[in-house]
C-alpha cells in the first residue's frame, strides 16, 4: 500500500513536514484542528503547485493555476465555486483520472503520476471509489451486478464479489432491491446503488462529482445523509464537488475555488 520511499520527496512536502514537526503534536482529532496538528500519516491528499491547462489547439484554458491542498484521512470536504472554476478538473487530477502539467500530488503517500497506466488503474480500483452525477450504472445489469462488476474486473472471485456487493447494498439500505435493474429504481435509489458500487472495494477515499445534482430535494438529502453516515462509520475520506450549499454545510470543511485557484481552503478559522 503505502510506499515510504514515495513520500516527502520534494521540498514543498518536506517544508510541510517541518511545519508539523514544529507544531509538535500528533492528531487523531478532526475538523476544528488545523493542518499543523496533522501527522504525515493523517494526510491522505497532499498536492503542491498543481497546474493544468487544456489546449484545444485554438485556445489554451488554464483550468488549474497552482493548487496547494491537504486533506486528512477521514475528512469529508466539499469543493465549491462558480461554474468553470476548475472543480471537476481538480477532482480528476487528484484522483489520477487526468494528468497534470506541473506540481506534485500524493494520494495515501503514493505519487500516482509515477505509476504506469496499469499500476494507476490498479491503485484506483483498490483504494478509490467514484460517484458521478449521472450515476453511470449499466442499464442491463441488476443492482447487485452493477455493484459487483468493478470487483470482478479487479480479480475478486465471483462468490466473494457477490458477498461484498450484497454487503455494500446492505450498507446503503437496498438489500431488497438487489435484483432490480436501474430503470426499476428511483433516482435516489440509483445513486445509492452507485454509492454501494463505490464502496464495495472499501476504498480509503471516495471522489464524488455533483452526487446530488440529478436528484430532487428529498433524495438529495437522503444521499447526503448516507454519505455522511458512511464517512463517520467507515472513516473513509470523501471529496465532493458540489454546487449544493447543504452538502457544503454538512461537510467538515468547504474548499472554495475561483478561476483555477483555491481562494479559501476552509482552514482560515483553525489557523
Ligand atoms: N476537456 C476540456 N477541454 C478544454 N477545456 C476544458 C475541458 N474540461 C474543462 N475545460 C475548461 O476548464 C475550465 C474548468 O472546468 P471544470 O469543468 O473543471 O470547472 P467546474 O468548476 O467543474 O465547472 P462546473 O461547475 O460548471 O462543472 C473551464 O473553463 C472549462 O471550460
Amino acid at each position: 500500500m503505502r510506499e515510504p520511499s514515495d513520500r516527502l520527496q520534494n521540498e514543498p512536502f518536506r517544508r510541510l513536514g517541518r511545519r508539523r514537526e514544529a507544531a509538535g503534536t500528533a492528531g487523531e482529532q478532526r475538523s476544528s484542528t488545523s493542518l499543523l496538528e496533522a501527522t504525515e500519516h493523517d494526510l491522505i491528499i497532499q498536492a503542491v503547485g498543481v497546474v493544468k491547462t487544456y489546449d484545444t489547439g485554438k485556445i489554451r484554458v488554464p483550468a488549474l493555476r497552482g493548487i496547494d491542498l491537504q486533506v486528512r484521512r477521514g475528512e469529508m470536504v466539499a469543493v465549491m465555486g462558480p461554474s468553470g472554476s476548475g472543480k471537476t478538473t481538480l477532482l480528476n487530477c487528484l484522483s489520477g483520472l487526468d494528468t497534470v502539467d506541473a506540481g506534485t500530488i500524493l494520494i495515501a503517500g503514493r505519487e500516482l503520476a509515477r505509476l504506469s497506466d496499469n499500476e494507476r488503474s490498479e491503485f484506483r480500483s483498490r483504494h478509490m471509489g467514484f460517484i458521478f452525477q449521472l450515476f453511470n450504472l449499466i442499464p442491463v445489469l441488476t443492482a447487485v451486478e452493477n455493484v459487483e462488476l468493478p470487483l470482478l474486473i479487479a480479480g475478486v472471485k465471483p462468490a466473494e464479489a457477490r458477498r461484498r456487493a450484497m454487503e455494500a447494498l446492505d450498507q446503503v439500505g437496498l438489500t431488497d432491491r438487489a435484483g432490480h435493474k436501474p430503470a426499476e429504481l428511483s433516482g435516489g435509489q440509483q445513486q445509492r446503488v452507485a454509492i454501494a458500487r463505490a464502496l464495495a472495494n472499501q476504498p480509503e477515499i471516495v471522489w464524488a462529482d455533483e452526487p446530488t445534482g440529478n436528484l430532487d430535494t428529498q433524495n438529495a438529502e437522503e444521499v447526503l445523509a448516507l454519505m455522511r453516515e458512511l464517512n463517520h462509520r467507515n472513516r473513509q475520506t470523501f471529496v465532493i464537488v458540489t454546487h449544493d450549499p447543504r452538502i457544503g454545510a454538512a461537510c467538515d470543511r468547504v474548499i472554495r475555488m475561483q478561476d483555477g485557484l483555491i481562494v479559501d481552503d476552509g482552514h482560515a478559522l483553525a489557523e
